[in-house]
């Protein structure tokens, strides 16, 4: 018998491959089917980006930094190994509470053996920035959909700082970074909005003298920046007339060991959040949900097309605003969402296009390039999966156009391509569809939502 995950030998039920966080399976697939009411008060997991870059930063700080609230799914549990294996001393306290013990800027040992970061992008382009920067030497490598994804986008910036690469064709993993003696800092333009290369040339602008530059076209979220500030960094933001955010870091700072509070994902709680809007009669609260401005264009979204979300308790909870979220069953209409949207909401396009079934008329969604490159194809698997549960739609190279009817049809089965967001977004479809959809792997999900399946089904999902 294999694994139906990694087709590793599976014997005495356990999968026999050894890699980490993987813990394999013989029944990924699942169904979810038409479900009365969703009612009742949940807490998603903490925030992906906020939790990778808590155990960076803590990692290279000088000091004891004590995280709370840190999403314990499998592409942050990779980061954590990771930056074991480069001198950071990283305990679990208990559910969620982490200390890390950095070695300071510029302190990274070097790694005595290949690092795997699973599924995790954020993850891959953070330390490679990061390792760029030391003089160290890294081998990264991943699972089957990260080895596919691109990495030239890191590795050109990266090489003018003065670090090298050798890895697959065409800029993939496997590759090993070879980190520079001597970092030069530089003025950076992304070429695409991108935080994950902004952040990885802010890392690597760490150990280098004077001042590292990303201009952005659009602003991307910036946890990043907000944490370095927080550890201590000297950082300057300058929103451009033309629209451009320029993000200085001056090098070389003393990072100090600061406690980080990490609030619910609002990437996470867009799952809960769509299948109470489209289950008739729901009424759900989704408490501690993180509401960065740059990650909001979801809810904006849903709210122009007539979504009643109500922001509760707004507050601000370890440098980020967040409040609880109610959420009930709406009438929702098409809308047009414009491509300036896609930095604040890029993660949500798989979940939104679910929503889009259910409204009524056209939703035309631009800018959407980037899903090409994430876990999957995700606008190919999107429009797939949208095929397959008889819903009417149009993919272009980069937008997506879905044509709601009030309720999708259902029956289908959805092909996620070792990608948690097409499996969890297909998930809420079928809550509420006419006929159940069925996912075919589900494991994916640990990697960004450990406990998904329990926290839907206990405000009344039905999923088998
Ligand atoms: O910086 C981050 O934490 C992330 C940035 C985004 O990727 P890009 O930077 O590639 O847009 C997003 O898709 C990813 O889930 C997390
Ligand atoms: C794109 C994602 O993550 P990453 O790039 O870190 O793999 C995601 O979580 O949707």
């Amino acid at each position: 018998m294999k694994c139906t995950v990694c087709q590793s030998d599976w014997r005495r039920g356990k999968c026999t491959a050894r890699r980490i966080g993987h813990r394999g399976s013989q029944v990924p697939a699942q169904s979810a089917q038409i479900s009365p009411a969703l009612t009742g008060t949940v807490t998603v997991p903490g925030d992906k980006s906020i939790s990778h870059r808590a155990l960076i930063l803590g990692g290279i700080a000088v000091g004891e930094t004590e995280v709370t609230g840190l999403l314990e799914g499998d592409d942050v549990l990779h980061t954590a190994e990771c930056m074991r294996r480069m001198g950071a001393t990283v305990t679990r306290v208990g559910e969620g509470h982490w200390r890390v013990r950095g070695v300071g800027v510029g302190g990274l040992i070097e790694p005595a053996d290949i690092l795997d970061m699973g599924n995790s992008g954020t993850g891959a382009r953070l330390l490679m920035g990061l390792v760029a920067g030391h003089p160290v030497t890294a081998i990264f490598t991943g699972d089957a959909s990260l080895n596919k994804r691109p990495m030239a986008r890191v590795t050109e910036p990266l090489s003018r700082m003065g670090a090298s690469f050798v890895g697959r064709a065409g800029g993939k993993l496997p590759m090993a970074v070879i980190g520079a003696r001597d970092p030069m800092p530089i003025e950076y333009r992304l070429p695409v909005a991108s935080a994950q290369v902004k952040s990885a040339i802010l890392l690597a602008g760490l150990c280098a003298p004077g001042e590292t530059t990303v201009i952005e076209p659009e602003p991307t979220r910036d946890h990043s920046e907000r944490l370095l500030g927080h550890f201590g960094a000297e950082v300057r933001i300058v929103d451009a007339a033309d629209g451009s955010r320029h993000v200085t870091l001056r090098g070389q700072p003393e990072l100090i060991a600061a406690p980080v509070v990490v609030p619910g994902d609002p990437s996470s709680a867009a799952f809960p959040i769509v299948a109470a809007l489209i289950v008739p009669g729901s009424d759900i609260t989704v408490r501690n949900v993180g509401l960065n401005p740059l990650r909001v264009g979801l809810f904006d979204t849903l709210i122009e097309m007539g979504a009643r979300i109500d922001y509760l308790d707004r507050r601000v909870a370890g440098g980020e605003p967040v409040a609880d979220l109610r959420i009930r069953h709406s009438e929702l209409k098409g809308v047009t969402v414009p491509a300036a949207r896609a930095p604040s909401m890029i993660d949500e396009y798989p979940v939104l296009a679910v929503a889009a079934a259910f409204a009524r008329g056209t939703t035309r969604m631009e800018g959407l390039a980037e899903l090409r490159v994430k876990e999957s194809d995700r606008l190919a698997a999107v429009a797939a999966g949208l095929a397959a549960n008889g819903v009417t739609h149009e993919a272009g190279a980069d937008y997506l156009v879905v044509q709601g009817t009030g309720r999708a049809p259902g029956g289908g089965t959805v092909a996620t391509h070792m990608d948690h967001r097409i499996a969890m977004s297909f998930l809420v479809m079928g809550l509420a569809s006419a006929q159940p959809v069925t996912v075919d792997d589900t494991h994916m999900i640990d990697t960004s939502f450990p406990g998904f399946g329990g926290l839907m089904t206990s405000l009344g999902a039905i999923l088998s």
